[in-house]
C-alpha cells in the first residue's frame, strides 16, 4: 500500500469577483459576486514509504492547498486521498500522531521560551511515554547538535538554529511522513547544506517519507529522488530528479567579484552574461562542462575577491518545463 495516495483530488475556493470601474466596485461592496477558483485541479499520484519527493510549482500553483488537504486542514471539493491508510480530513487527529510538518515561514516553537519547553509540551500532546520521550529527545538534541541553544529562548536564535529545532521537534513522535514546506528559506549556503544533510539522515536512518516543497533548485537537486511539478493546480511533470538534472538543472550562474582587471578572460564552457566594473556574471551549462573545471580556469586567469554559484530560480525551470510540454503537445507528442 502506498504511503500517500491521491485520486482525482480537486479543491476550489469561492472568491469575490473583481469588477471593473468605480461604480461596479461600489456596487460589488453591497452586492458581491463570487466565482470559483480552482486551486487544485484533478490531481493523481502515489508516494511510497521512504521516498524523498519534491513537490514543486510557482507561487499560487496549488502546493500549500494540496499539503493542507493531505494533513487534514482542508476538505477537498471532490476526490479522495489517503495518508498511511487514513483519510486526512476525516481522521485528522489519528493521522496527526503519524505525520510531522515543518513550515519555513511559520514556527511551531514558542518564541519566548526555549525549545526544551516546546519539546516537553509536544511529548504530552503526542502522549509519548516519559522514558521514550527522554531517549528520543536526547537522540535528536545530539544528532541535530542542539545543545548550545536548547535552553535559550527561541527569539535569541539565528534562523538556521531555529530551523534545526523546528525539524527536530517535528520528529519527536517518530512520524512516518514529514511535510517540509520551504525548510531552507532565508538560510545561508552553509546552513542550507547542513539542513539538507539532516533531512537525508532522517530519511536514511528512520525510513521517513519526505514530502518537500521548495523554491530552491538546490534542495531538489541535492535532496530528492523524484519531483512532481504542479502549475495552475494541474500536475505537469512527475519524474526522477536524475532526469530533471540532466535536462533542466544544467544551467548555473557564477557571480564573480574580481580583485583586479584580468589580463585575459576566456573561460571554456562559460559565457559572460553581465558585467559591472569588476563584477561579472557567467552562465555555465554543466551538461557540457563541469562547474569545477570552470572554477579552475577562473582561478588561473584572474584574482578573485568573491565568488558565488547559483542555481536558476525554480520559476525559470518550471517555465521551461511548461514551454517544453506545450511544444510537445502542439507536435502531438505525449
Ligand atoms: N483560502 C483561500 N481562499 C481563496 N483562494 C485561495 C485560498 N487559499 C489559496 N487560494 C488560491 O489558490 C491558489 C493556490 O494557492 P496555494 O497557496 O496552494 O499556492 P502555492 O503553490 O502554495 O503558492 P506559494 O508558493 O506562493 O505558497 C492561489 O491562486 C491562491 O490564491
Amino acid at each position: 500500500m502506498p504511503t500517500i495516495r491521491i485520486e482525482s483530488l480537486n479543491k476550489s475556493f469561492q472568491v469575490k469577483k473583481k469588477q471593473a470601474g468605480l461604480g461596479a466596485s461600489l456596487k460589488g461592496l453591497f452586492n458581491p459576486k463570487y466565482e470559483e477558483k480552482l486551486a487544485v485541479n484533478n490531481i493523481n499520484f502515489t508516494v511510497e514509504q521512504g521516498e524523498l519527493l519534491a513537490f514543486l510549482g510557482p507561487n499560487g500553483a496549488g502546493k500549500s492547498t494540496t499539503i493542507k488537504m493531505l494533513t487534514g486542514i482542508l476538505h477537498p471539493s471532490s476526490g479522495s486521498a489517503e495518508v498511511l491508510g487514513y483519510s486526512p480530513w476525516n481522521q485528522r487527529k489519528k493521522l496527526a500522531f503519524h505525520i510531522g510538518s515543518v513550515f519555513g515561514q511559520k514556527s511551531q516553537l514558542w518564541y519566548h521560551l526555549p525549545p526544551s519547553d516546546t519539546f516537553e509540551l509536544m511529548s504530552r500532546i503526542y502522549e509519548i511515554r516519559r522514558s521514550d520521550y527522554l531517549e528520543r529527545r536526547d537522540h535528536l538534541v545530539r544528532s541535530f547538535e542542539l545543545e548550545p541553544y536548547f535552553h535559550i529562548p527561541v527569539r535569541k536564535m539565528s534562523l538556521g538554529e531555529r530551523m534545526r529545532c523546528e525539524i527536530a521537534v517535528a520528529l519527536l513522535h517518530r512520524p512516518k511522513v514529514v511535510f517540509l514546506d520551504e525548510p531552507t528559506i532565508g538560510l545561508d549556503v552553509v546552513v542550507k547544506l547542513r539542513i539538507r544533510e539532516l533531512i537525508r539522515e532522517m530519511n536514511r536512518e528512520e525510513g521517513t517519507t519526505i514530502f518537500l516543497t521548495s523554491h530552491d533548485a538546490g534542495d531538489v537537486e541535492q535532496l530528492c529522488e523524484r519531483a512532481i511539478v504542479i502549475n495552475h493546480g494541474k500536475i505537469i511533470l512527475d519524474d526522477k530528479v536524475t532526469k530533471l538534472k540532466k535536462e533542466l538543472l544544467t544551467h548555473k550562474k557564477i557571480r564573480l567579484l574580481l580583485a583586479e582587471e584580468p589580463h585575459s578572460f576566456a573561460i571554456n564552457g562559460a559565457t559572460v552574461i553581465a558585467r559591472d566594473g569588476l563584477q561579472y556574471t557567467l552562465s555555465v551549462d554543466t551538461s557540457l562542462v563541469p562547474i569545477e573545471s570552470v572554477l579552475e580556469q577562473l582561478i588561473h586567469q584572474c584574482r578573485i575577491h568573491d565568488v558565488t554559484i547559483e542555481d536558476p530560480p525554480m520559476e525559470e525551470i518550471i517555465t521551461h518545463i511548461y514551454a517544453q510540454k506545450n511544444t510537445s503537445a502542439s507536435m502531438g507528442v505525449n
